[in-house]
């Protein structure tokens, strides 16, 4: 479970305010999705473990600012869920979502891969990763023997910024 400083920052560095709509990703217990709900933010929660998502579900109760979907993150389909929701809250103005997420390990590279070219959907990605990924993911250069076609991928889509 997160501290409730690593949420903050983890919120701070997305600039999360009242009325953001936030992709949280794998919410576990629901820690950071208490602090998003917290800040006035609509959250959109992607949980694979149907266990957690009924525990995400039953500790917030029913309302209009969460939305637990139970499916794996990498299946899901970012678009036909989003802009439906941002088309609601734009106002006539084109409005953006937000991902913030303690993610989990395992899905760090393709979840990089998947929504960091959704630059039509998300404005700011926030993901808190094992230092080792995210060094590997933001850190290496061309100078460096760790550079991979996944760098090039992230420094085009992104101007990452690691906070250690
Ligand atoms: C690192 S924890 C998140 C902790 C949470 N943010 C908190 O503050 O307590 C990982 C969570 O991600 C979920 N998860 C793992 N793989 C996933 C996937 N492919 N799609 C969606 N959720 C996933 C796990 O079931 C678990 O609840």
């Amino acid at each position: 479970m997160l501290n409730a400083r690593v949420n903050e920052e983890l919120m701070a560095a997305a600039g999360v305010e009242e009325g953001d709509v936030v992709l949280e990703i794998g919410p576990g217990t629901g820690s950071l999705t208490a602090a998003l709900l917290a800040a006035g933010a609509t959250v959109v929660a992607v949980e694979k473990d149907k266990h957690m998502a009924t525990l995400v579900r039953d500790r917030f109760g029913s309302t209009e600012q969460l939305k637990v979907i139970e499916e794996d993150i990498t299946k899901f389909h970012v678009h036909s869920h989003f802009l439906p929701i941002l088309e609601e809250k734009s106002c006539g103005t084109k409005k953006y979502a937000k991902v913030v997420s303690n993610l989990p390990f395992n899905v760090s590279t393709e979840v990089v891969k998947q929504i960091l070219p959704m630059g039509d959907v998300f404005s700011v990605m926030v993901l808190m990763l094992q230092d080792e990924a995210a060094l590997r993911l933001a850190n290496a250069s061309i100078q460096t023997p760790e550079y991979r076609p996944i760098n090039v991928f992230v420094n085009f889509y992104s101007g990452k910024r690691v906070f250690l």
